[in-house]
């Protein structure tokens, strides 16, 4: 049995009995481009094996390089930006105490763990190293291209703090690369100056890629078990492995996304209910955006975070433009539970709840929740994890790896390439003034 579950027991109103069935021949097809490498962007499924083909040597080596930054750096700075950067802070957000960074040092005995490249900001790449002020720290600079503009701006300003505090040698023990194997700025530059280097694998895309050393360096030094993470990932490669719509709860996921698509609703809205869930629906919309949002066409990922939302998005949830459908990542059972405490007088009106804990009022405020969501004429599906876990985390990213890429080649595109991406980032560079791109850099101005 899976470990997880996807529940789809709330479509009755949206989706026949015979829809799911019906869809079966092209999630068979999907299912054979994906695993037989026939379908398009073939180079890109290294993921798919990976949570038992890693490479261990190198995985040994990250626990080690974890260890090293856990005693010798107060702050560690994660920088990167898309795929090099949301799966590792997702996973650092979802595994750790919610307050994780705002802990004494004496009580969270792991380095800070903060993000930088992942915007152009300079207030924040200002505070941060007001906020690291003189305290002891080490970089992580991720880029699989290892030319990206953002974290290759953060990463100058980083290298040069840590050349300023500890000379060029030192410096360079205390930054750590994680980028490709074999070509790239960055590469070139780890292997002159001599950083220890990890490997973004080729056959793998940034965001298909925390499963890798770009989200398991900065996951272990945050002191989470990268050993559960895998293996929940192994076990749900296990899970996930037949066909079968009747027995491959992330294939039904697929399905039922792309049957719904197909009737309006082009909008999903992936929710949680606890806040440090926020950033796995960050990470999820570029899985689903970038591998979806192409030719025109792909359900736009959105999120919302709850109960919080219900009182700012709650409105148009319910009753506005009837294009949205809505997966739940309900935990079922938290960290940890507070109880409604018990008062002498009912001033509040809240003694109907003395002695019920805070997650039961979260679990019926879910119930609650979709039930009227329904009503309003919002597909909803949810995904039940048991906890917060390591291994669970693991196994949910499996799942909705697996789940998105089988949803790509369901709407016939390739869900492994980002072509997109690069219209915005030409006109940046001829803006810019980078070399080679003086002519649109002219174009440009005259528009502007
Ligand atoms: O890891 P990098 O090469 O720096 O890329 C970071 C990000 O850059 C672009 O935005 C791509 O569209 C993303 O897929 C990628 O994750």
């Amino acid at each position: 049995m899976a470990h997880i579950t996807f529940d789809s027991s709330k479509l009755q109103k949206f989706v026949h009995d015979n829809e799911l069935g019906e869809m079966q021949a092209m999630v068979t097809a999907a299912d054979s481009e994906l695993r037989n490498g026939t379908g398009a962007g073939a180079d890109y499924r290294d993921w798919l094996n990976w949570p038992n083909d890693y490479d261990k040597e190198e995985f040994d080596r990250i626990k080690k390089a974890a260890q090293k930054i856990q005693s010798d750096s107060q702050v560690f700075v994660v920088i990167g930006i898309g795929g090099s950067y949301l799966g590792a802070k997702m996973a650092v957000d979802f595994l750790n105490d919610t307050f994780y960074n705002y802990l004494p040092d004496s009580e969270r005995k792991t380095p800070q763990v903060f993000f930088a490249g992942n915007s152009l900001s300079s207030s924040y790449v200002y505070d941060l190293i007001h906020l690291i002020g003189d305290r002891d720290f080490s970089v992580n600079i991720i880029s699989k291209s290892g030319t990206t503009t953002e974290p290759s701006i953060a990463f100058r300003i980083f290298k040069d703090k840590l050349v300023e505090k500890y000379g060029e040698a030192e410096a360079k023990k205390r930054i750590y690369a994680t980028t490709d194997a074999n070509s790239g700025a960055l590469h070139d530059e780890a292997k002159a100056e001599g950083y220890e280097s990890f490997v973004v694998p080729d056959g793998i895309g940034g965001r298909y890629s925390v499963l890798s050393a770009v989200g398991l360096l900065p996951i272990a030094v945050s002191g989470a078990s990268i050993d559960d993470l895998m293996q929940g990932a192994a076990d749900a490669e296990a899970e996930y492995v037949s066909p079968d719509l009747t027995k491959n709860e992330a294939y039904q996921y697929a399905a039922y996304r792309n049957i719904l698509y197909r009737k309006g609703y082009t909008t999903e809205l992936l929710e949680n209910y606890e806040p440090n869930m926020m950033m796995f629906s960050e990470w999820w919309k570029q899985l689903a955006g970038e591998s979806e949002g192409k030719d025109q066409k792909g359900i736009y990922p959105s999120s919302a975070n709850f109960t919080t939302d219900l009182h700012s998005l709650g409105q148009y949830i319910q009753e506005g433009l009837r294009n949205l459908m809505e997966t739940v990542v309900k935990v079922d059972k938290p960290n940890h539970d507070v109880e409604v405490p018990k008062e002498p007088q009912d001033l509040d009106g809240l003694g109907y709840l003395e002695g019920k804990t805070m997650d039961y009022a979260n679990t019926k405020a879910f119930e609650g929740v979709t039930l009227a969501h329904i009503d309003g004429g919002v597909p909803n599906m949810s995904v039940h994890i048991p906890d917060q876990t390591a291994y669970t985390l693991g196994y949910l990213i499996y799942f909705f790896e697996i789940g998105i890429a089988i949803s790509g080649y369901l709407n016939g595109i390739n869900p492994f390439n980002q072509p997109g991406v690069e219209a915005y980032k030409t006109n940046m560079f001829a803006l810019l003034g980078k070399p080679g791109y003086e002519e649109l850099g002219q174009k440009l101005n005259d528009r502007l």
